[in-house]
């Protein structure tokens, strides 16, 4: 009798990049660039390749490779959503024993720069850090059209130097913190939508493009209303913020069914010069502070009417 029994697993490809230059068909020279780093895991029947050391079921994680790099040069990748749903849908109807995928994709942000006051055709500037990343998560037996899906932001830095405040907390023995109304706020933005499969339909026709232009807006929304609000709110705190920045992109998006945003308090700390002639210090030099910081996270939904 064996001691042991398999309760899980999955298995795939992880950093798989590549670069993908799409060409304008009337303007050879009119290019976008999409710089992606994808990981494919298949689930399926593989528990003998782990319980038997019996290799046949396995589908080498060097073909997942070669896969995603074909399907992304026969396939338009653009949205990353519509090139998830194509790989999911490859894998699962390509082996029968592949029962489920997960995908994830992070992609570049490279964008355009103006030369000679006109955007450049073909030269781009990469935009640091941050990251557009798509996860999907399909299992056949759940049918086409019940999937997990979300897209979110991830490292976009932000900070702004006033119109930022944090007063009325709890106070206790272990308070040192003293109230403000003016204080720095600067944070590395994650910011994830999960998409209603009900609202987009099924895995099939994602793949085949009929929701490309509900995901290249809401991304740019959910962007959009990130810096807009980050900007124009005399913040009361970074929780009430993020609620506000959720609440909007579920008001603007309605294939979006959740919104979760995850903030570091990246703090900044005021340098008391007053040692120095009774130096005043009025909100301009600071030390930013490596750690620690604070970390707030929520998950919104929206409220469905009451009948
Ligand atoms: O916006 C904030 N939220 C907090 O929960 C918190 N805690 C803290 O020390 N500073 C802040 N700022």
């Amino acid at each position: 009798m064996s001691y042991s029994y398999l309760t899980d697993s999955t298995y795939g490809k992880d950093n798989v990049k590549f670069l993908k230059v799409k060409k304008d068909k009337s303007n050879p020279k009119l290019h976008e660039v999409m710089e992606a780093t994808v990981k494919v895991l298949l689930k399926g029947d593989f528990d003998i390749s782990y319980t038997e050391a019996d290799n046949t079921p396995i589908v080498p994680t060097d073909t997942v490779k070669n896969t995603i790099l074909i399907l992304a040069k026969q396939y338009d990748t653009w949205p990353t959503e519509k090139f998830a749903a194509k790989l999911a849908l490859h894998f699962t109807s390509k082996y029968s024993h592949v029962s489920g995928v997960t995908v994830e994709i992070y992609q570049d942000r490279w964008v355009k720069y103006n030369v000679d006051g006109k955007e450049s055709l073909h030269s781009f500037v990469h935009q640091g850090p941050e990251k557009k990343i798509v996860f999907l998560d399909y299992d056949e037996k759940n049918g086409p059209s019940n999937y997990l899906l979300t897209t979110s932001i991830k490292d976009l830095t932000v900070l702004k130097s006033t119109n930022s405040m944090f007063y009325g907390y709890n106070k206790c023995e272990y308070t040192t913190l003293k109230p403000t109304t003016d204080r720095i706020l600067s944070t590395d933005v994650f910011a994830l939508w999960e998409w209603n499969c009900s609202k987009l339909g099924c895995l099939k026709s994602i793949a085949q493009g009929a929701k490309d232009s509900t995901f290249d807006s809401v991304y740019v929304s959910a962007r959009d209303i990130t810096l807009d609000i980050f900007a124009k709110e005399n913040s009361a705190s970074v929780q009430a913020t993020m609620f506000n920045m959720a609440t909007a992109i579920l008001k603007k998006a309605p294939e979006v069914s959740y919104v979760t945003y995850e903030l570091p308090n990246k703090h900044y700390l005021l340098f008391d010069l007053k040692w120095f002639r009774g130096l005043e210090n009025d909100n301009e030099l600071f030390y930013p502070s490596p750690h620690p910081n604070g970390l707030i996270k929520c998950r919104v939904g929206r409220k469905t009417a009451k009948l």
